[in-house]
């Protein structure tokens, strides 16, 4: 059993309890239910953007603890203060030490800057939870869901406002996956299976496959600047990092030195 494998069997378990716990309906009357989304697409997109898009990460499978001794609003904001085009907030709680209220306080803290809900979804109850906690993106991994599974959600996920990153690996994940509600493609450099750590090897190999009227970032494993520059050079408009910056104490100072060199 892979890591993968068994994050989405706990998460299955978790749903179903979030389910009894609180209905669709419920979560649809939230007050960020209502609340118009902003669009990272459009953020990575435009001109001057550091298409950074900041990750708040306490810990992961592969390293272990990386920082739990910061405020969500502090990472946060520091990260927003420093120039992030987007942020990413996990909510996962027992892989990597995220809750709902980290994505709520996000919000509140940041109220103009677009939010990523980092979590692994199997369900189109997680993404009323995303709508309803204050995000505008959801992350769907194309290696632990079937075609009709990304179609299901990526659809639902338009349907109340929000925008869809898709996250694959390899060009297999790439050509079974329906796009046709797919604003971003995300490339893990980071395998899911066994954590191997490629560089940014599989986000250069995959740049030109990747339909041009898709927004593409890279995600993991990006730790200098000159990175940035490499990525950018075959077409990636956005950069999602988490542990170069999670690691540091002042995580939006690091961010801010790191942009300064792009
Ligand atoms: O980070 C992990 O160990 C991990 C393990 C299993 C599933 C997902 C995992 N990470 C999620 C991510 O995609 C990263 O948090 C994100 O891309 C930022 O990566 P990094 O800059 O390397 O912290």
């Amino acid at each position: 059993m892979t890591i993968l494998d068994k994050i989405v069997a706990r998460k299955a378990i978790e749903v179903a309890e979030a389910k009894s716990t609180i209905s669709i309906e419920d979560l649809a009357k939230e007050p960020l239910f209502s609340r118009k989304t902003v669009s990272l697409s459009t953020r990575l997109s435009t001109v001057g953007s550091s298409g950074i898009v900041a990750e708040h990460k306490r810990k992961s499978p592969s390293k272990g603890i990386i920082n739990d001794q910061l405020t969500v609003e502090f990472v946060t904001n520091g990260y927003a203060t420093a120039g992030a085009a987007g942020l990413s907030v996990l909510t996962d709680a027992d892989f990597f030490g995220g809750t709902k209220e980290d994505l709520h306080k996000a919000r509140v803290a940041n109220p103009d800057t677009p939010i990523l809900r980092k979590d692994f979804m199997i369900d189109t109850y997680q993404i009323y939870e995303a709508k309803a906690w204050g995000a505008d993106v959801i992350l769907l991994i194309a290696a632990c869901l079937s075609p009709a599974q990304i179609e299901e959600l990526s659809r639902k996920a338009h349907e109340i406002g929000l925008e869809v990153l898709l996250e694959i690996h390899d060009e297999e994940e790439l050509q079974r996956s329906p796009l046709e509600n797919v604003d971003i493609i995300g490339v893990n450099n980071r395998n899911l299976k066994n954590f191997a750590e490629n560089n940014v090897n599989a986000s250069l190999a995959l740049a030109d496959k990747i339909p041009a009227r898709i927004v593409k970032i890279s995600e993991s494993c990006i730790s200098q600047p000159e990175t940035i520059n490499q990525l950018k050079a075959v077409g990636y408009k956005g950069f999602l990092i988490g542990e170069t910056f999670m690691k540091d104490e002042n995580p939006g100072a690091k961010l801010a030195e790191f942009i300064a060199k792009i």
